[in-house]
């Protein structure tokens, strides 16, 4: 649907995507993820055509689209700051598109309407000033904004990075319920791995322009492809040369203490019951978060995050450390 084929950018001398290739699917999720600077909101730009590459072609349901202006590409966008006319009412930011393009005012009322009742703005919303709006509302109001023009694409550039933590969470469910209710190929933008980990069908996770892994949340999660990816989603413990080696020495003998080893710290059991390799260990630290608690664990080689869903234990408890060498992820690279 979406396709990438060898797409570079540059800005001077500097390449901000070198040979970008990527396919995105019809009616996906498809969320770019990876830090500041990584290079994701330029390969939105060249989607739609803010952005010229210098080289390669980006192509739309089998169509290059290269070189045809934005306005002509049939992609919706969303953006940080919803780029809203402020001294306009809601109705009128809603149907502002639709107005460039001569509908009649029939057929503007009457799309206005229908989009408004699948986002939840009310009539009386409709009436009102953006500005008389909270950034929840206001974001519903971009998003129709961009579906009522019907396209092909929409683009969302971390629609929610506005928004307070517990209003940025509630979205999040309504957002992917308005996207499958739609059902458009969707590309979202963010650096917020839960977000793109809750929302997305699949992801691209890149760092420095390059594309480290594409896959579905849990296969980044689980299977993280590269070091880089491992540590950038969700939170690890990097093990020791020494753990690693008693871990080996123990059993699991496809461990290579040589290598960059991680372990999830949901993954790190405190528990009799739990499999794997016991070592002995004492709690030092405790962090009661409500639905889970973080513990500091030292063992002998290593001091070890842990989450826990339960909240026992304290700080001065002895504690068996189990750990699952099926868990411990390992890189090429300085162990
Ligand atoms: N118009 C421009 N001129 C020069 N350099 C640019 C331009 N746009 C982006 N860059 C550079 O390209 C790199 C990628 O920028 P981009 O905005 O795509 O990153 P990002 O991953 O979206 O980051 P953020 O999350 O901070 O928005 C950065 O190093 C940025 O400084």
């Amino acid at each position: 649907m979406i396709t990438f084929d060898d797409v570079t950018v540059r800005f001077g001398g500097f390449e901000a995507l070198p040979s970008f290739s990527l396919r995105i699917e019809a009616g996906e999720f498809f969320t770019l993820l990876g830090p500041s600077g990584c290079g994701k909101t330029t390969a939105l730009r060249v989607l739609a055509g803010f952005v010229e590459p210098a080289a390669g072609d980006v192509l739309v349901d089998g169509r290059t689209v290269t070189h045809v202006p934005s306005g002509k590409r049939e992609i919706g966008m969303v953006f940080q700051n919803y780029a809203l006319f402020p001294s306009m009412s809601v109705r009128d930011n809603i149907a502002f598109g639709l107005r460039v393009r001569k509908h009649s005012q029939s057929e503007v009322d009457r799309r206005v309407a229908e989009i408004a009742e699948q986002v939840d703005l009310s009539g009386a919303q409709l009436a009102k000033g953006v500005a008389e709006l909270s950034g929840g509302q206001q974001q519903r109001v971009a998003i129709a904004r961009a579906l009522i023009m019907r396209p092909k694409v929409l683009l969302l550039d971390e629609p929610l990075s506005n928004l307070d933590a517990k209003l940025r969470q509630q979205l999040r469910g309504q957002l992917k319920d308005l996207q499958t209710r739609f059902g458009i190929t969707t590309v979202y933008v963010t650096h917020d791995q839960e977000e793109a980990l809750s929302m997305s069908d699949r992801i691209a996770v890149l760092d420095h322009g390059r594309i480290e892994q594409v896959g579905s949340p849990e296969e980044i999660y689980q299977r993280s492809a590269t070091e880089f990816v491992c540590t950038f989603i969700g939170q690890v413990n990097k093990l020791s040369v020494e753990l690693v080696k008693e871990l080996a020495a123990r059993g699991a003998d496809r461990l290579d203490p040589g290598k960059a080893s991680y372990l999830r710290i949901e993954k790190v059991g405190l528990d009799r019951s739990g499999a794997g390799v016991r070592l002995p260990g004492t709690v030092t630290a405790r962090a009661f978060h409500g639905a889970h608690t973080m513990y500091r664990v030292r063992t002998e080689h290593d001091v070890l995050q842990v989450m826990r869903s339960d909240d026992r234990l304290d700080a001065g408890d002895r504690v068996d450390v189990v750990i699952d060498p099926e868990s411990v992820l390992q890189y090429p690279g300085a162990a």
